[in-house]
């Protein structure tokens, strides 16, 4: 048997002492809780002497390219000064942010350079103006295979930028006054959150135009406000206000007007207080299920991401590059 000092066993009946406190029943009742509202405000006021106000001042704005260098037209691309955001703004206003294929080919260049960019940790997207975040596709452009501007034949590319922004591994949050309707209500719901001012107003019209979106249009919005909600919304095509947007579970926060861009760049600053990595993993974990097997790969890159930074994973690598047997045997099987 191995010698056990007197002051290993007292080391291990404190050990002992310390998790049976964690899973014992109290002898005695515990305290009563506080009142959830204080006891949620007091953890808030601790948080904030750690941390510190977040801040809800005004953003410097600078305008914004991608690698290709070519100049937007149907979109404005802005990054803060300093802050580590990025604001995407369709800029179609005479035609209440409709979209046409040149703006979604835009959008996705903005979108590829805020993904690479690591000084940026959240996107946000918005339309021009108070009057629509977006109306959709541009019905006027409209032809029988899709949606054609500059070229002969249609295109449906906001569906590949409906992916983009599910599988971009930071959040993207759709800032919304006004109509967010038709494909911009498919727009907002693909988005991460959603800040509405007073004035938005949410609904799909597709079967009042001759269209439907059977994809993401479908399935999250089935997921977001639930079976029956989604069939209402889009077999009646009603518009819905804010309020009862924000009570279906459509939007986040709905906040007056004026307040839009500060509430929003408030919670850009809240998010970007975190850990990145974890943001990243999360999103990808709460698309999973919905995504299926495009969901699992996003998930399982973010595993391969984090283990390739760890020591264990070098050890594969150095061993094949210097021809000689990997060694694992010093890291653990946890349980
Ligand atoms: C959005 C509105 C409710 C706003 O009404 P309001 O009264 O405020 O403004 P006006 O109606 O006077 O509009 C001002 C001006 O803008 C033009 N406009 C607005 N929206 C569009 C649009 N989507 N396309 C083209 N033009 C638009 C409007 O004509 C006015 O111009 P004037 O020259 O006449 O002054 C209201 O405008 C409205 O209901 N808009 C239409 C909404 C709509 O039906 N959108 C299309 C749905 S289908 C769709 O978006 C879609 C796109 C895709 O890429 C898909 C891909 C794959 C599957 C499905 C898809 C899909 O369904």
């Amino acid at each position: 048997m191995a010698d056990v000092s007197g002051k290993d066993l007292r080391t291990a009946g404190r050990r002992i002492a310390r998790i049976a406190h964690h899973l014992l029943p109290l002898a005695t009742p515990p305290p009563r809780p506080l009142p959830i509202q204080r006891s949620v405000a007091s953890a808030n006021d601790s948080y904030r002497r750690v941390h510190g106000e977040v801040s809800t001042r005004e953003a410097t704005w600078i305008p914004a390219c991608d690698e290709s260098g070519k100049e937007y037209t149907d979109i404005i691309y802005e990054k803060a000064v300093g802050e580590g955001i990025a604001k995407i703004t369709i800029n179609r206003p005479d035609r209440r942010n409709a979209f046409r294929p040149n703006t979604i080919k835009e959008l996705i260049r903005a979108f590829n350079d805020a993904r690479d960019d690591s000084t940026v940790g959240v996107i946000i997207l918005t339309g021009k103006g108070n009057k629509a975040f977006c109306s959709g596709g541009d019905q006027a452009l409209r032809s029988s295979d899709g949606y054609a501007d500059f070229e002969s034949f249609g295109r449906l590319n906001v569906l590949d930028l409906q992916v983009q922004i599910r599988r971009l591994p930071k959040p993207v949050i759709a800032m919304v006054a006004g109509y967010a309707v038709g494909g911009g209500h498919i727009l907002h719901m693909v988005c991460d959150l959603t800040i509405a001012a007073d004035n938005a107003v949410f609904g799909q019209t597709g079967p009042k135009v001759g269209s439907f979106d059977a994809g993401y249009g479908s399935s999250i919005m089935s997921r977001l406000i639930g079976p029956k909600k989604a069939r209402e919304m889009w077999f009646l095509c009603r518009f819905y206000d804010a309020y009862e947007a924000e009570k279906m579970g459509l939007v986040n926060i709905v906040v007056p007007l004026e307040r839009l861009e500060l509430e929003t760049l408030k919670w850009c600053r809240e998010i970007l207080r975190n850990s990145p990595t974890a943001i990243r993993v999360l999103k990808s974990a709460l698309n999973a299920v919905d995504d299926g097997h495009a969901g699992l790969q996003e998930l399982g890159g973010n595993a391969t991401l984090v283990f390739y930074g760890t020591e264990e994973a070098s050890e594969g690598k150095i061993a094949y590059l210097n021809h000689r047997r990997p060694d694992f045997s010093k890291f653990p099987r946890r349980p």
